[in-house]
């Protein structure tokens, strides 16, 4: 498990976000579309055969395998195909997590349709993902950089679709352990909490380079 540098400038990393980000927003748009959608099924036949061109030709000329979390030799973070938070990644919300001085991170986003488990309500699965991954950049927020050992969760009420909230902590230090809390809130509270011990690789400085930092997005 490598980072991979691009050498690539902040502007150009700019001018990516600006073409992949765009079309990553009309794919999550797509995803709702085709969830919701009541057209006539000749017009949902017709946009699958649209559809299958457009994905033929993106795939005219693409890499084998996954994104990978790539760098930029000034340590801005390109995790662009990450589940929760990547740009490229239309199945990401993406989450845009904060982090603050005292080492809280924080996110705000909106869930739809497609992240639905009970009616109207978030997947319990879809809450533990993204907590885990608020849980974990708040574990990496002094910038070394740890994986899930384990995660807890406690659902105290169903999580409605919608605006919410989440943010995490680490409360507790042992050698190369963190213990993060967090929790998910809609605006009557929390949702679901989560506890989790957090790991600091024993070779961490050789898998992730320290100029590496998370990105804005
Ligand atoms: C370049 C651009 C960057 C931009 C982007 C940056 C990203 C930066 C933030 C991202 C945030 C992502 C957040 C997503 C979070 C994931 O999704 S991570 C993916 C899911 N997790 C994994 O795949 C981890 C898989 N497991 C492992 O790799 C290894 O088991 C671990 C967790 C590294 C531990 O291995 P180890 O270091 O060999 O552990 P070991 O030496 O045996 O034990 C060390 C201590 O931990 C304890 N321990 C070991 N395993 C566990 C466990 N599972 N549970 C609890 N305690 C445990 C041991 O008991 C021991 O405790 P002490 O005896 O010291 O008290």
């Amino acid at each position: 498990m490598q980072f991979t540098l691009e050498d690539i400038t902040a502007d150009e990393v700019e001018r990516r976000m600006a073409v992949y980000g765009p079309l990553a927003d009309t794919v999550r748009d797509l995803i709702d579309a085709v969830i919701r959608t009541e057209v006539d099924e000749t017009v949902v036949t017709e946009a699958n055969a649209r559809l299958t061109a457009v994905v033929e030709s993106l795939r005219a000329n693409q890499i084998d395998g996954a994104f990978g979390v790539r760098h930029t030799a000034e340590g801005i973070g390109m995790p662009w195909g990450n589940a929760v938070i990547g740009l490229r990644n239309a199945i990401a919300p993406p989450l845009q997590v904060l982090k603050h001085p005292d080492g809280l991170v924080t996110a705000d986003f909106t869930l739809g349709a497609a992240y639905e488990g009970p009616p109207g309500c978030v997947h319990g699965g879809v809450c533990a993902m993204l907590l885990d991954h608020v849980l974990g950049q708040a574990g990496s927020a002094d910038d070394v950089p740890c994986y899930t050992g384990t995660l807890k969760m406690r659902y105290l009420r169903p999580t409605r679709l919608g605006p919410l909230h989440a943010e995490a902590i680490i409360t507790e230090r042992e050698g190369r352990k963190k213990i993060v809390r967090g929790a998910i809130s809609d605006a009557d509270g929390e949702t679901v909490t989560a506890e989790g011990v957090f790991i600091v690789p024993k070779d961490w400085a050789g898998v992730m380079p320290e100029s590496a930092r998370i990105p804005p997005r």
